[in-house]
């Protein structure tokens, strides 16, 4: 059986066991299997259609933003509209083939902004250019969700699995559980909040999946089994998304009321040069970029070169950023000490 269908058949029998307390070992277990079959599925294949399809494009400026969306949305149009870069915009799908950056300039930063080719469901696991989009949106620092107002709420929720299928985290801070792995001792369990979702023997049955005997294991929530998985899997993204309706134009206003009300949502018009101020001070917010100078010892501070923080950074948080490997998640604070 090839890992699809092994992905397949967990998914089926998921769906199929009913939760309960007596399930709950079995379904952790499943969970944990199909987390390690994706995994593998996302390894990088070795053929050759994968590579040399121009979507290296640099990082610049001081965030980047990637547009995610089904074909023909107005990604391109979007992108047109916000910076100085043309991506072509036509009424047939697949307009757009690869990764095309632009620049928005905002409030003295500058905001890369990524328009991508249309995904489409099956796109996480190679369909269409899926794979190389989501590849781009994980090197992202926020997602822009784009999607059809006269087109259901189902494109949505494909898209967000999709993007969920490959680790990348909508809108979700990173769990706080501290999971380290030892050389012996067994698996000491501990926990500072009651936990209504995971229990030791589920905690250890998960490891046990992962092959992995040894560890410390403290949860500071209450996470879900889900939870506990990502963060043993490791390398997830969590990313903040903005979801934008775009093409009020063609919709009542009654439905466009009830768009904007939804969270994490913004409704403009391409079309129309409908709600883009917004949009934009929205996503400065998901940005939540702040500017902070540096100053060398004894010497005034370069006003040209500001370093861009994320909202809740304090400038301790500067030397965290600066560190190999050091990242910086907006969400993500009340787990950084670990
Ligand atoms: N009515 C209306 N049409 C729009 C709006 N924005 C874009 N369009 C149209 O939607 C069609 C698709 O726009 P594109 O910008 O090419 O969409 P895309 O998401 O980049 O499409 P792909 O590159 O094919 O994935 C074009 O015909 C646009 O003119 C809008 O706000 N209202
Ligand atoms: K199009
Ligand atoms: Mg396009």
């Amino acid at each position: 059986m090839g890992i699809l269908e092994k992905i397949s058949e967990i998914e089926k029998e998921i769906a199929r066991t009913q939760k309960n307390k007596a399930t709950e070992y079995h379904l952790g277990l499943l969970k944990a299997k199909l987390a390690k079959y994706r995994a593998q599925l996302l390894e990088p294949s070795k053929s050759a259609s994968s590579k040399g399809e121009g979507f290296d494009v640099m990082k610049s400026g001081d965030a980047r933003v990637a547009l995610i969306g089904f074909p023909s949305v107005g990604k391109s149009t979007f992108l047109s509209l916000m910076t100085s870069t043309a991506s072509e915009a036509a009424s047939y799908e697949f307009t757009t083939l690869t990764c095309i950056p632009g620049v928005i300039e905002y409030k003295g930063a500058n905001i890369q902004l990524l328009d991508l080719p249309g995904i489409i469901e099956g796109a996480a696991q190679g369909k269409g250019r899926g794979r190389q989009v989501i590849a781009v949106a994980r090197t992202a620092d926020v997602v822009i969700m784009m999607l059809d107002a006269t087109k259901g709420e189902v494109q949505r929720s494909l898209l967000e699995k999709e993007l969920e299928s490959v680790g990348i985290r909508l809108n979700k801070h990173k769990p706080n559980i501290y999971f380290k792995p030892k050389k012996g001792g067994g698996i000491s369990f501990n926990s500072t909040v009651t936990l209504t979702q995971c229990s030791e023997k589920l905690v250890q049955l998960i490891l046990h999946e992962y092959k992995i005997f040894n560890a410390e294991v403290l949860f500071r929530e209450d996470c879900s089994p889900d939870e506990f998985i990502d963060v043993i899997v490791g390398n997830r993204v969590y990313m903040p998304c903005l979801y934008v309706y775009n093409k009020i134009d063609q919709i009542s206003m009654e439905e466009v009321d009830r768009l904007a009300r939804k969270p994490n949502s913004v409704v403009i018009s391409c079309g129309m040069k409908l709600n883009l101020d917004y949009l934009l001070e929205m996503l400065w917010e998901y940005l939540a970029l702040t500017c902070i100078y540096t100053k060398k010892r004894g010497q005034r501070p370069d006003f040209t070169d500001a370093i861009i923080l994320r909202k809740g950074a304090s400038v301790e948080h500067v030397v965290t950023l600066q560190a190999p490997g050091g990242s910086f998640l907006p969400w993500d604070t009340s787990s950084q000490q670990g």
